[in-house]
């Protein structure tokens, strides 16, 4: 799938760099996909959903108005072939009234709506769940408005009888915005390609990962699909309502598509989907439950527009959760993060009758170093002493700032000893930082070993006693308690 798509983005962005092939290829395509709504239709001017209304507004809300004779062209074209596919006894210029009349119609309402769309996705920050909902409001009001004036272009041009409006109106919306929820997304992303436009950026609001699909994606592809035909053959074979509802189910599997893969991916999948529903009505003629099916695609696109908000806000909290647990001038742990790691350690140390040792450290004179170098100076002291520092301990021990100068590492397993040694060793780093041909930098050093009724708070208290004394007995050396 990804080589499938790199190979179609190398042919858009060749195809981009003309206008003419550029506007050629939409034109095409959007006679295509309208042959794609005949093949799903169930009734005369109704089809299960209308794929053409979906990617008129993909291509106004990347391309604006850049891209309306295009569709015009498109729209009279197609209603010089309906007249012929329906035979309508229409002359050429009835048939060219219709096609402008119909293109009015079609494209205005869309117009309106991607405008609409762009401005909300443009505002000062982007909300993917708001984005998510103005585009299904849209979508639906676009879908109606385009509805009622193209049955009324249908009926003034004599292309569709006025006693046939009642009938058809509702499969015609509900298809309409069937084919706008399902397809736009999709062809908002390889529109984007086409029409670069440096204001708006699709990239930015679906995020870099959207051209990149898991391994398992074309199973969870064939799954779907599999369960879909399943459901429909179920609904073919009972011949019940209630088991053409089951199509329904298939929300599951989408949001799960769409909780897990990337953006682009999800589109895909829906429009696939949503394609193989509506065959299937046509081919199972399963004509008796068509608005159960319309409203399932319309519920599953929806539902899996929805579920994009999942892998953004999972990353997000992750985001968060590290920049909440790291001190962002010396990457240790915060204090929070610190005191958490090392109540764990505590309680499973002294569950466990296993030895461990809080060891609190403070630079010194590191107010003088200030005053003499700069706070600057005094920044990158920090950060060559908590590198210096971490040399010395394995990744189970847990090093955080606790504010300012000062310094904790909880060190799990391990005796007094040891640590008063670890510290030794530390002060003997510091003595090689060179950042400054007079500066030297020495820290002092408090070591405490856990003891059977102790808590974080009483571990620290010793240990900063000890690292008091290390103080008054001059500085640079490991005193404990
Ligand atoms: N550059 C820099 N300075 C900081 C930062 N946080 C706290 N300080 C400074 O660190 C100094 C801490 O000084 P103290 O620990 O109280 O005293 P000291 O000069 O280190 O003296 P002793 O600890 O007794 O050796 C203060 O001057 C703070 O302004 C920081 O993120 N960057």
């Amino acid at each position: 799938m990804p080589y499938f798509y790199h190979t179609l983005s190398e042919l858009t962005r060749r195809v981009s760099g003309s206008v003419l092939w550029r506007n050629l290829l939409l034109f095409l395509l959007w006679l295509a996909v309208w042959m794609l709504g005949l093949l799903v239709e169930y009734t005369e001017h109704a089809s299960v959903w209308f794929p053409a209304a979906g990617l008129t507004f993909a291509a106004l809300f990347i391309g604006g108005v850049r891209v309306m004779p295009v569709l015009v062209a498109a729209c009279v074209c197609i209603t010089y072939w309906a007249g012929h596919y329906y035979q309508l006894n229409l002359s050429f210029w009835q048939l060219t009234q219709a096609g402008l009349l119909f293109a009015i119609a079609h494209i205005l309402p869309y117009y309106v709506g991607a405008r609409l769309l762009r401005h909300i996705a443009l505002g000062t920050v982007f909300n993917l769940p708001l984005f998510v909902i103005s585009f299904l409001v849209i979508a639906a009001l676009a879908a109606l408005l385009a509805t009622a004036l193209v049955i009324c272009a249908l009926v003034i041009s004599g292309m569709l009888p006025l006693a046939e409006v009642s009938r058809t109106w509702l499969p015609f919306w509900v298809g309409d915005m069937a084919g706008v929820i399902v397809i736009a997304p999709l062809f908002a992303s390889l529109l984007s390609a086409l029409y670069p436009a440096p204001k708006f950026v699709l990239d930015n609001v679906l995020g870099p990962q959207q051209r990149i699909a898991s391994n398992q994606f074309k199973y969870k592809l064939l799954l779907n699909i599999s369960l879909l035909s399943l459901a429909m053959l179920l609904a073919w074979y009972a011949d019940t309502p209630e088991s053409a509802f089951a199509i329904f189910f298939l929300v599951i599997p989408h949001m799960w598509i769409a909780s897990t893969e990337a953006p682009f991916y999800n589109a895909v999948s829906v429009a696939l989907s949503s394609f193989v529903i509506a065959l299937l009505v046509n081919l199972l003629a399963l004509m008796d439950y068509v608005m159960v099916y319309q409203f399932a695609i319309n519920v599953i696109a929806a539902n899996a527009l929805f579920a994009l908000a999942v892998p953004s806000l999972t990353a997000a909290n992750q985001q968060l959760k590290l920049v909440a647990s790291t001190d962002s001038l010396t990457q240790v742990a915060s204090r929070e993060h610190l005191q958490q790691r090392a109540s764990l350690e505590i309680s499973r140390s002294l569950e466990q009758h296993q030895a461990l040792c809080l060891m609190v450290f403070d630079i010194d004179h590191f107010k003088q170093i200030n005053d003499k170098y700069g706070h600057s100076k005094g920044d990158e002291v920090l950060q060559q002493a908590c590198l210096a520092a971490q040399q010395m301990l394995r990744p189970t021990d847990v090093i955080g700032r606790y504010g300012g100068d000062e310094f904790v590492v909880i060190l799990p397993h391990t005796e007094q000893d040891v640590v008063v040694a670890i510290g030794q060793r530390i002060i003997e780093r510091l003595k090689h930082i060179t950042l400054d041909e007079q500066l030297t930098v020495s820290a002092s050093f408090g070591v405490a070993a856990l003891k059977a009724d102790d808590n974080f708070r009483s571990l620290f208290e010793r240990a900063d006693t000890a690292l008091y004394r290390a103080k008054q007995q001059g500085r640079s050396q490991v005193a404990w308690h």
